[in-house]
This record gives C-alpha cells, structure tokens and sequence, in this order.
C-alpha cells in the first residue's frame, strides 16, 4: 500500500475514540501523514459521508487512498500500527502483546460504566452507578498489579493499552465535576490511580483540555449524548461556536436545575 498517499479520520474533535489515534500517531511522529476531516456531531451527518460509511454514523472512520473506508477505533489503531511499525507501540514479544491485549479488554466496561454513570439522571441509581465505576477501576488496578507492581505504565514505557485508556479517564473528568466522584484513597485504588494520573500527564495526549471535557459534556450530565438536543434548548453544548474557552463553566449541579443556552454561553 501507498503509505505516503493521503489517508483521511473523520472525526468528531472531542471524541475519546478519535484521540486514540492522535496519541498513537504523536507516539509514531506520524500526526502529519493523516488528514483529520472534523464532523459537526450536532448536525446531520452529509450525505457524501453516509455514503462513504454506508449509513453508519458513528466515528472514527478512516477514508484509505482509492476510498476504502475502515472503522472502530481499536481497528484503526492496529492499521495504524500495521502502516508505520515505527516506532512500535504495540509490544512485539507475543506474550507481552497478549498482556497488553487482556488489559485492551476491559476498555469497553470500564467506558459503558462511565458513560452511564454522567448521564443518569435517576438519583435512585446514582450510587449503584458509582460502585459499577469503582469496580471497574479496581478490575483494572488488580490486573496491574499483578501485571506490572512496579514500573509507571504496563511496560516501561506509555503505550498501546495507554493510548486505549487515556482519553477515557480524561472523559471521566466530567465524572469528577458532575457527580462528585473520584478514587477513594484506599489501597485498593493505588495502582491504578498512579497509572492514571502517568497517562493523564504525557505529553502525547495533550489534545484536550479538562475544561475543554467539562463544557462540552455537560449536555451528557444531563442525559443527551452524541449532539442530542434536551428540551428548552437550541444548541447543544457540543456546538463548535462559542468556542469553548469563551464560555462559562457550567453549573455542577445536574439534579436539580437544568442551564439554558444564554447560561452555558451557547447562543449566537
Ligand atoms: C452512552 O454511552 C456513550 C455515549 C457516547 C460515547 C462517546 O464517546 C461517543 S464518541 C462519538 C461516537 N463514536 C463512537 O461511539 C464510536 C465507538 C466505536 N466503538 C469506536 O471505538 O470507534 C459517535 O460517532 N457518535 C455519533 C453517532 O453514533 O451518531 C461513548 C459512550 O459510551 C462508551
């Protein structure tokens, strides 16, 4: 394959999905051979774009030299891999690569957990959604320990199964502001929180801000994912303008009052 053709992510800036392949591409110093086509999630997707997916909305997609069209986001990050192998960031001894992989599993739990946990909006729900949160970090700090007691990452350096990871403990921040939740100090955390704030602070996945996740995610706090509309509202908080530094910090308080548009900063 053409590796210097141009190959095309379309994809939703914010998206935990999407950054997974802009950290994997700022490990390889490979951002510039992708081009990274934004879609307004607020808006109808194009028709060109459906067509290209075949009707799917979801993104990340990758549009291949001659059209080819690949999705899923663990997908793209092993062809992605498979493009450019160097610098490798998968493992290459089989066994570690099978670590790496176990730990890559629980991605999709531990993402659902927290997904659901901000946009409940049944207070009766609030702490069995915090325990299923709390487990799965503790699933993910017992492998750890078991895997890697001792070094900052799963190997001696940020890779794969950080690169997986990262951008949804970054989303979790929206977990912190909306629903007052974090790592209780007990030693039962103490891994995973120390991996934790290692991702959090490498410099390959500075694409978004913390302030950046608060403001865009609010409407999720309050039930409307994906650019969804809540009622009494005319723009959703994952608009690109106002841009999202020209706003107000949201209100933290979800249950017991809803913001307008003029109170997020959100009309034109
Ligand atoms: C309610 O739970 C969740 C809600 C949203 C998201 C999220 O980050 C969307 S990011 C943007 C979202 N993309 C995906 O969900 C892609 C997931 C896919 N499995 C991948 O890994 O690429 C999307 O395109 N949505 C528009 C559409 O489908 O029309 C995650 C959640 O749980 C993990």
């Amino acid at each position: 394959m053409d590796t210097t053709a141009e190959f095309t992510v379309y994809h939703i800036p914010v998206c935990p999905f999407s950054q997974r392949l802009e950290i994997l591409l700022a490990l390889k110093e490979a951002r510039s051979k992708v081009r990274f086509e934004v879609v307004d999630i607020t808006q109808p997707r194009p028709p060109e774009l459906l067509a290209k997916s075949r009707g799917s909305t979801a993104l990340p997609i990758m549009e291949l030299p001659g059209g080819r069209i690949l999705k899923e986001s663990l997908v793209l990050m092993q062809f992605i891999e498979d493009l450019w192998p160097d610098p490798a960031v998968a493992q290459r001894d089989p066994y570690r690569r099978a670590v790496e992989n176990m730990l890559v599993r629980l991605e999709g739990d531990f993402a659902n957990a927290g997904y659901a946990f901000v946009m409940n909006q049944d207070p009766q729900r609030r702490e069995p959604l915090r325990q299923r949160m709390l487990e799965q970090f503790a699933r993910i700090d017992e492998f750890l320990v078991a895997q890697a007691p001792r070094t900052t990452y799963l190997f001696e350096n940020f890779g794969w199964a950080e690169a997986v990871f990262t951008p949804l403990f970054m989303r979790f921040w929206f977990l912190e502001y909306y629903e007052e939740f974090d790592l209780p100090a007990d030693a039962r955390f103490d891994r995973v929180r120390d991996w934790r704030e290692a991702c959090l602070r490498h410099p390959a996945a500075q694409q978004v801000s913390r302030e950046e996740i608060i403001k865009l995610y609010y409407d999720y706090a309050k039930g409307a994912g994906n650019g969804a509309l809540l009622p009494g509202r005319e723009r959703s908080s994952f608009v690109f303008e106002p841009h999202w530094s020209d706003r107000p910090w949201p209100p933290r308080d979800k249950w017991s009052r809803s913001a307008s548009d003029a109170e997020l900063g959100l009309s034109l």
